[in-house]
């Protein structure tokens, strides 16, 4: 069980979180929210290579303001950065047995094989002996969430893990992490509102550092219940309406002429969300 209580961090003059209080426990969280809500923010506090303006953060008991706990909570925790910087030189292999040594696994023979199983699980087997820098880059994505299942961590954190991923491995992905989810909490941040749907039984969005709907992601697609749209022709008076693949156009907010309504979908509730912000900020 994590507590994130009162979290504020504080860049220069820049509140990226708020005051955000969040509690995490078994299965997958995601977050929702758009560019600069504060997500990566949250989890690098939460990867603890990020310290806390005031708040706090609780895990298995562990407080990373404590260095002791510190290092005992990321002994637990593994972590997939937005842009984990690699070395480009490295191969495959060697660059997740060097996170591996790092993570203080010193038996050779043991760690080895867990590098092994960890590049076998994000289908990353064939190109061990590969240098990263000829990674294409949906594989150094996946060799990004394979350094992070080293050691089976309690807590799985990962920004933005879809990004670059194509369909394939991006059901992949999905089938992987819900599978993780079931024995650990696993939290990630992401702007594919599918993502949410497919493997999520929780979405938390951020705006401006809050949390400002935590629920399921059906209560988040029911947030646009009678404002989803299905019509022939483009709505000429709607300004949030796209072409969907069978050819008809999909409008969110007010019935456009002849439309039929349409069940709202993980998207619709969160475009909904935040467009009622923008009209209560207004
Ligand atoms: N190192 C930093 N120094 C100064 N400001 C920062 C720093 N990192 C983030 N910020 C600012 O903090 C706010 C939150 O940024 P953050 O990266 O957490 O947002 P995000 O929700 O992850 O965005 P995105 O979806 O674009 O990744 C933004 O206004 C950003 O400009």
């Amino acid at each position: 069980m994590i507590q994130i209580r009162n979290l504020t961090k504080v860049y220069g003059r820049r509140r990226a979180l708020d005051g955000l209080d969040l509690t995490l426990g078994t299965g997958v969280t995601g977050l929702l929210g758009p560019n600069g809500a504060g997500k990566t923010t949250l989890l690098r506090c939460l990867a603890t290579t990020l310290a806390l303006s005031s708040g706090s953060i609780e895990a298995y008991g562990l407080d990373p303001a404590n260095p002791v706990q510190r290092t005992a909570l990321r002994r637990r925790l593994g972590y997939q950065p937005q842009d984990p910087g690699f070395y480009p030189h490295f191969t495959t292999f060697d660059l997740v047995d060097y996170v591996a040594i790092l993570k203080e696994m010193t038996d050779r023979g043991r760690r080895h094989a867990e590098v092994r199983r960890v590049l076998g699980e994000v289908d990353l087997t064939d190109q061990a002996r590969t240098r990263v820098r000829r990674l294409s880059g949906g594989m150094r994505q996946r060799l990004a969430l394979a350094q992070a299942l080293l050691g089976e961590p309690d807590l799985l954190i990962l920004d933005e893990p879809t990004v670059g991923l194509d369909p394939e491995q991006r059901m992949l992905f999905r089938a992987l992490v819900s599978r993780l989810g079931e024995r650990r909490t696993v939290v990630l941040s992401t702007h594919q509102t599918e993502d949410v749907a497919a493997l999520c039984e929780r979405v938390v969005i951020m705006l401006a550092g809050r949390a400002v709907f935590d629920g399921t992601p059906r209560e988040l697609a029911s947030v646009a219940a009678g404002r989803v749209w299905l019509s022939e022709e483009a709505p000429v008076a709607s300004r949030m309406f796209w072409r969907t693949a069978d050819g008809r156009y999909r409008t969110l907010g007010e019935r456009p002429p002849s439309a039929e309504a349409a069940v709202p979908g993980v998207e619709d509730g969160y475009l909904t969300l935040l467009g009622r912000d923008e009209e209560a900020a207004a």
